[in-house]
């Protein structure tokens, strides 16, 4: 699968009163073209502060402390600002959980449709009105409605509204930040159907972040787990679902209750993520690893790539062997 987003060695601060926080820390990881990508982990691991990053949305006390974002061959981070903009939506466009924060709350679905697309494309004039209506029922939602003003619209009706202005200049990359969190379960089911069926049909690339592990497992096709600012593992969703190899991927995935099959005890993970002005040195994860080992406190894990993904845990040698497998291997 050729490649749409590559993110290399992104780094995000923030300056606070109390320190820096270093919220984002050397994450690398890729997109392919049509890929549903979700990135995972506990809250205040980042999730959002990368998102915000790649699509250019970060603002003070936020600040891109080093990385390269490239999509489609095109590196964003040293892109001139009206460049930038010319970019966003046409080739990127971005789903955040709370509609309103997507919509102007004065002006009606209309403006906002007819403005996504006129901004774009100066010359669309009539035509953007059509496009509206189109939009509107590629997403289900009759026409009527481009005459409301968003308070007036269910918040699984406005996010669908948010779902049209993302699709309107026909993006390569949507990001999409908890696009259903705020809604309730039956109409969130609703929204993810549109979503998938809006992707097979545009064939566009999805950065997907929840906290809902189970719909990730369902829905996308590669995931990365993220902790404390760095990304620990990366994996396809079958090898998530057979065998994640990270200590604190498998705590995670048995903090859910399982979709199928018999039931299992929730173990969940002890403690809580660091604080990512201080974090631990070596293995952020290791005060709360059970498999912890004494290089994990002093020694960085480096990134391990292999045919299953990557993952940085000192359990692994070079050849993606665990411990336990090396030392049989070699007896
Ligand atoms: N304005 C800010 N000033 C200081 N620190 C911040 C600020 N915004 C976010 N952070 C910190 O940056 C870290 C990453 O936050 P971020 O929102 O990206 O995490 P997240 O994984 O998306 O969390 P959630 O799942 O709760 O949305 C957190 O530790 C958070 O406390």
């Amino acid at each position: 699968m050729s490649k749409l987003l590559q993110v290399q060695n992104l780094s995000i601060e923030y300056a606070s009163p109390r320190g820096v926080v270093k919220a984002v820390d050397n994450v690398s990881f890729s997109i392919g073209k049509g890929e549903i990508f979700g990135l995972a982990g506990e809250s205040g691991c980042g999730k959002s502060t990368t998102a915000f990053g790649i699509c250019r949305l970060l603002r003070p006390p936020a600040r891109l402390a080093g990385g390269s974002v490239v999509l489609d061959g095109i590196e964003l981070t040293e892109l001139p600002d009206e460049q930038f903009d010319k970019l966003r939506w046409s080739k990127m466009s971005i789903v955040l959980q709370s509609a309103m924060n997507n919509l102007n709350p004065v002006l009606k679905i209309r403006s906002q449709l007819m403005d996504a697309i006129v901004a774009h494309e100066p010359d669309a004039g009539k035509e953007a009105a059509k496009r509206a209506e189109q939009l509107m029922r590629l997403v289900d939602l009759p026409a009527d409605r481009l005459d409301s003003y968003p308070h007036e619209l269910s918040g699984g009706m406005r996010q669908r509204v948010v779902i049209a202005m993302a699709m309107a200049m026909k993006p390569s990359l949507v990001i999409m930040d908890e696009p259903t969190t705020a809604l309730d379960v039956v109409v969130q089911n609703g929204i993810i159907r549109k979503i998938l069926e809006l992707q097979e049909q545009f064939g566009f690339s999805i950065l997907f972040i929840t906290h809902d592990l189970p719909l990730m497992l369902e829905m996308c096709d590669r995931i990365g787990i993220m902790y404390a600012g760095r990304l620990v593992e990366i994996a396809s969703r079958q090898e998530m679902k057979s065998g994640p190899r990270h200590p604190y991927t498998q705590g995670l995935l048995h903090s859910f209750p399982p979709l199928y099959g018999p039931k299992r005890r929730l173990e969940g993970i002890p403690g809580h993520p660091p604080d990512l002005i201080r974090p631990p040195g070596g293995c952020r994860f290791h005060p709360r690893c059970a498999r912890a080992m004494t290089q994990c406190s002093s020694r960085e894990p480096a990134v391990l790539a292999d045919e299953r993904g990557q993952v940085a845990c000192h359990l692994y040698n070079e050849e993606g062997l665990s411990v336990e497998q090396a030392s049989a291997a070699r007896e």
